[in-house]
């Protein structure tokens, strides 16, 4: 991915990490304010329910007790009886006796209007008690009454009674019959809901107010109050829970930040480049210089990054060394190289292909089982995988000795890379059992001029043909350099003059087309160590 998407991306999902945490932080402290406020109302509309319970409880009880009087009607003895019922309960205000549907008198005596009739009754309540949510009293002209009535008889009770409690400013109450029909409200409250109590939700809001309801067999009871009265309570919830939110956010965006920096440092990148392969294999052919035979390639990995963008391995080779990544690249080269050449390899036992090893590789020999495992079952023989390593490879002397004679043991052969840039030391190249000198680039380049490091390419040349050791010049961009080589005996090249390194399928090409028009090279290039 390209660095300015990551960093928009990060940027986006930094915003979000910042964002999201508070908004969840406010969200929880309103949710819990609302719920808070909302079980308050539940609780009250419980208790207008539980005190309109109480009332018909108490009116039921004094009508059928009524009813099973067994004396003349509206007697003086009726009457008296009528009124020691009032007198003996709390919520009942009168108790009239009806007959023909008309009030023949009341526990205060006879009415003053003799035609006073029994309106019809609004709901049944479920133990047979008719209930008149509004009925205007014959004797006091005050408020409407709640009435309850049972054959004969008819009570009448102050529905202030059923929302008589204690509400905190702005609470409201409303209760009404099971079927909707109002019967008492506190503090006005909102037609748009009493309206529809009947269709009310147990919890709820509109545009003003939060509401809770309440319900049983006889009542449905509505307790409201502005939704603006939970703003105090979440201050006090987002007291505790702002902090909480902020500190999410801060770490959602340390996170972000230090994931991106990582995906963005180049030691990430090529971490992440390791996980997910992305390396692969070209193949640069390894050139017999006098016949001009293809014997043979180096396989040079490169990155190819997800965007397609080729990387150098000069740019990443070292940073994977520093930071023990490379091993794992050696083995992806070791696995690419012989997935892709296994069947020219095992077509073509003349054929080699060289890998190249870090140091680490040579110093912990780990490489040669890795080897091993990749060739099995392949067709593909030791001896057609040469080893390639740098000078500082060969610093550990003792270690890398142990390596390189457990290679050749097992049929590698063996070459010192770039010599001549390091600390060449001729002791370690007496001292190790190696096959091949490469010589830079650096010193071919010089052949034919007059620099001062042209001098040193004949000595090298000559210190490898007293090692008894092949050469190979690496590098090679011009036939005068060639030239040179061959006339000094040097027996193999690469260079540009030949070819550049070139993917799988064009190196097989390069390399059928050698062996078609010059033949096939030697089957073994290797050095006879005692
Ligand atoms: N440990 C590993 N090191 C590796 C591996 N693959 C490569 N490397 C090392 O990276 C260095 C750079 O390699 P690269 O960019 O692939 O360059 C190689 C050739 O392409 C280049 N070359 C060859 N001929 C010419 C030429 O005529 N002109 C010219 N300008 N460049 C040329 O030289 C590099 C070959 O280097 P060497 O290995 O020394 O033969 C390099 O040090 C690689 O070793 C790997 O898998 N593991």
């Amino acid at each position: 991915m390209e660095r300015s998407r990551i960093v928009v991306i990060a940027s986006i999902l930094a915003a979000l990490g910042a964002i999201l945490p508070m908004l969840a932080a406010y969200y929880l402290s309103w949710s819990i304010a609302v719920r808070g406020e909302q079980a308050r109302l539940a609780r009250l509309a419980d208790y207008a329910i539980m005190r309109a319970d109480a009332a018909l409880g108490e009116a039921s009880r004094a009508l059928k007790t009524a009813d099973r009087f067994d004396m003349p009607p509206c007697m003086a003895t009726h009457i008296a009886a009528l009124r020691s019922l009032v007198v003996n309960t709390t919520a009942i205000e009168d108790i009239g006796y009806f007959e023909n549907g008309l009030l023949r008198c009341t526990s205060w005596g006879y009415p003053p209007r003799r035609l006073t009739r029994s309106p019809p009754a609004d709901f049944f309540a479920s133990n047979g008690v008719e209930v008149i949510p509004r009925m205007y009293p014959t004797i006091s002209t005050g408020a409407p009454m709640t009435a309850f009535r049972y054959r004969s008889y008819t009570v009448l009770t102050n529905p202030v009674r059923f929302v008589d409690v204690i509400a905190e400013p702005g609470t409201r109450l409303a209760v009404a019959t099971k079927n909707g029909v109002l019967v008492s409200t506190l503090n006005d409250p909102d037609p748009s809901l009493t309206e529809r109590l009947a269709d009310l939700p147990k919890t709820g809001s509109n545009a003003d107010d939060l509401f809770a309801t309440s319900r049983d067999a006889n009542w449905i009871a509505v307790a409201t109050a502005p939704s603006i009265a939970i703003l105090s309570d979440m201050d006090r919830e987002r007291l505790l829970l702002l902090p909480g939110g902020a500190l999410v956010a801060a770490l959602m965006v340390g996170l972000v930040v230090w994931l991106s920096r990582r995906r963005l440092s180049p030691l990430g990148e090529l971490s992440i480049a390791v996980q997910r392969r992305e390396f692969i294999v070209h193949y640069q052919p390894l050139i017999e210089l006098k016949t001009g035979i293809c014997v043979g390639a180096e396989a040079l990995v490169r990155w190819r990054r997800p965007d397609g963008q080729m990387v150098r391995p000069d740019l990443f080779i070292p940073l994977a060394e520093e930071n023990g990544l490379i091993e794992e690249i050696t083995d992806q080269v070791l696995y690419a190289t012989v997935a892709e050449l296994k069947s020219v390899l095992v077509a073509d036992r003349s054929l080699h292909i060289a890998i190249n090893l870090a140091a680490d590789d040579l110093k912990s020999g780990r490489i040669l089982p890795v080897i091993e495992t990749a060739l099995r079952n392949t067709g593909v023989l030791t001896e057609q995988i040469w080893l390639e390593a740098t000078e500082r490879g060969f610093m550990d002397v003792k270690s890398a000795r142990a390596t390189i004679e457990e290679a050749r043991r097992r049929g590698h052969s063996v070459a010192i890379d770039d010599f001549g840039t390091g600390y060449s030391s001729l002791q370690y190249l007496q001292e190790l059992p190696l096959d091949a000198l490469k010589i830079d680039k650096s010193f071919i380049d010089t052949v034919g001029t007059d620099s001062a490091t042209s001098s040193i390419t004949p000595h090298i040349i000559d210190i490898a043909k007293s090692l008894d050791l092949y050469i190979v010049a690496e590098g090679i961009e011009r036939q005068e350099q060639a030239d040179y080589l061959i006339e000094r005996g040097v027996q193999y090249g690469q260079g540009w003059l030949f070819s550049k390194a070139l993917p799988a399928a064009e190196f097989i090409a390069f390399y059928n087309d050698s062996k078609r028009r010059l033949g096939a090279g030697p089957a073994v290039i290797r050095r006879e160590i005692a």
